[in-house]
């Protein structure tokens, strides 16, 4: 049903010569970027922002952005996943979080997905575009050559945030006591690394450099949130429904042999295929009652990336209720990869173990179309950049055989991304 106050928006794709280069066309202090192996939107400008709070946030972005959509009047000539109408999204990883959630509707969107080049725009009903003499094909490929270069490279200065890599130690311990205690089976815990962005940088170079840097993830901008995510929490694509669960981390080995070693420490791990066993469970959960044959691959595989190997199972089912990727994120969020397991103990832990608000760190990243499909990874591996603050996070899975040292290596290992494109 549409709600009557709900603005109507015009969105107009058309197709366009090459953009093989996408972040030069996004803004320089407030880029909207998703971009993984050359394939992406990124957006420019804001025609409309939602926000949500509280416990209901993705609920009600997912009700808000149903109504929206189904007002919306949409010529679509190009038909691939992010043409038409769409949004980008971040939401709060804690309903207590006094960080908000947004969906962002940008003005322009440039995209390229399976050869196809598109630009996007997206207007309120009766706002005039100025589309010059040759109409609506000359306004996209005139914004279709609009790009500034990349600037220079910026340096940021990362110190201890809230969470000391003591204090961090001491709460990973705390974390086991009550784990072997039996008061709950999981639970992940993160710590916070704070600086300052000079004046005037050009953010989209640290965009770059994440999405030169780990092709394979998802890099994203939203709202100041930025980073490179190698989790699919999940995508919707014609009633396909993917999912990709990580829990379980080693760092790459020094040398092809050590490399190997590792990677197979880490796939006959039990303390890691138990973390692991979790995470894939509350995903499975949360898919089942939208889904049918949901399927999980019986044995996790071991993922590389540059900086790391991840214990990995992808998740594939066909959509069977005609739910929207906010309306999965909803079931989804938050997973034990993580919250841990059961879900409420572990989000009581955190909210009392952690001495931060984690924002939008932790949290669902991604996009949504006007059919409900969508894109969206855990935001992790990355910073929250607020007039001129930046703070980074990482965080790791807790079991009982955890050890605090241990803990505190990975969370430097994870932080390597965010760091290696900011410092020096
Ligand atoms: C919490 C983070 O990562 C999560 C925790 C993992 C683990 O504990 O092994 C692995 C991947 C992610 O699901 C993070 O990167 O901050």
């Amino acid at each position: 049903m549409t709600n009557p106050d709900t603005p109507r928006l015009v969105v107009d794709t058309t197709p366009v010569g090459d953009v093989s280069l996408l972040i030069p066309h996004t803004s320089e202090s407030e880029p909207l970027v998703w971009l993984r192996k050359g394939t992406g939107i990124v957006g420019i400008g804001e025609a409309l922002r939602l926000e949500f709070t509280g416990e209901t946030r993705l609920t009600d972005a997912a009700a808000a952005w149903r109504s929206l959509a189904a007002s919306a009047r949409v010529s679509d000539r190009v038909g691939v996943p992010g043409t038409g109408l769409i949004a980008f999204g971040a939401f709060a990883f804690s309903s207590l979080s006094t960080t908000t959630s947004v969906l962002i509707v940008p003005r322009t969107v440039v995209g390229r997905r399976s050869g196809r080049h598109w630009v996007t725009h997206i207007r309120f009903e009766g706002d005039e575009l100025d589309t010059g003499r040759g109409g609506m094909l000359e306004a996209s490929e005139a914004a279709a050559a609009e790009t500034t270069p990349i600037g220079e490279p910026f340096g940021v200065d990362f110190l201890e945030g809230q969470e000391s890599a003591d204090s961090y130690k001491l709460h990973v311990a705390e974390g086991v006591r009550r784990i072997r205690a039996g008061e709950l089976e999981k639970v992940v815990l993160a710590r916070d690394l704070v600086g300052s962005v000079p004046a005037d940088s050009d953010v989209r170079r640290f965009v770059t450099d994440l999405a030169q840097g780990y092709p394979d993830c998802w890099t994203y901008a939203v709202d100041g949130l930025i980073g490179s995510s190698p989790e699919t929490l999940v995508s919707v694509t014609d009633g396909a429904v993917t999912a990709r669960v990580l829990a379980g981390t080693t760092a790459r080995g020094d040398g092809p042999e050590a490399d190997e070693h590792a990677s197979v420490a880490l796939a006959t791990s039990q303390k890691d295929n138990d973390e692991h066993e979790f995470a894939v469970q509350s995903v499975v959960r949360s898919l089942e009652m939208h889904t049918s044959h949901l399927a999980a691959s019986e044995v996790p595989f071991t993922l590389k990336l540059p900086n790391l190997w991840h214990l990995a199972t992808d998740i594939e089912g066909v959509l069977s209720d005609g739910a929207s990727s906010l309306d999965l994120i909803a079931a989804l969020h938050p997973t034990a990869a993580v919250a841990g397991a059961p879900t409420p103990d572990a989000i009581a832990m955190i909210d009392d173990l952690e001495p931060f608000d984690r924002g939008r760190y932790a949290g669902p990243v991604g996009w949504v179309g006007a059919d409900g499909d969508g894109e969206w990874a855990i935001a992790l591996r990355c910073a929250q950049l607020d007039d001129g603050a930046i703070t980074a996070y990482a965080g790791c899975g807790v079991v009982g055989e955890s050890v605090p040292e241990n803990e505190l290596m990975e969370t430097r290992i994870k932080f390597r991304p965010v760091i290696d494109a900011l410092e020096g």
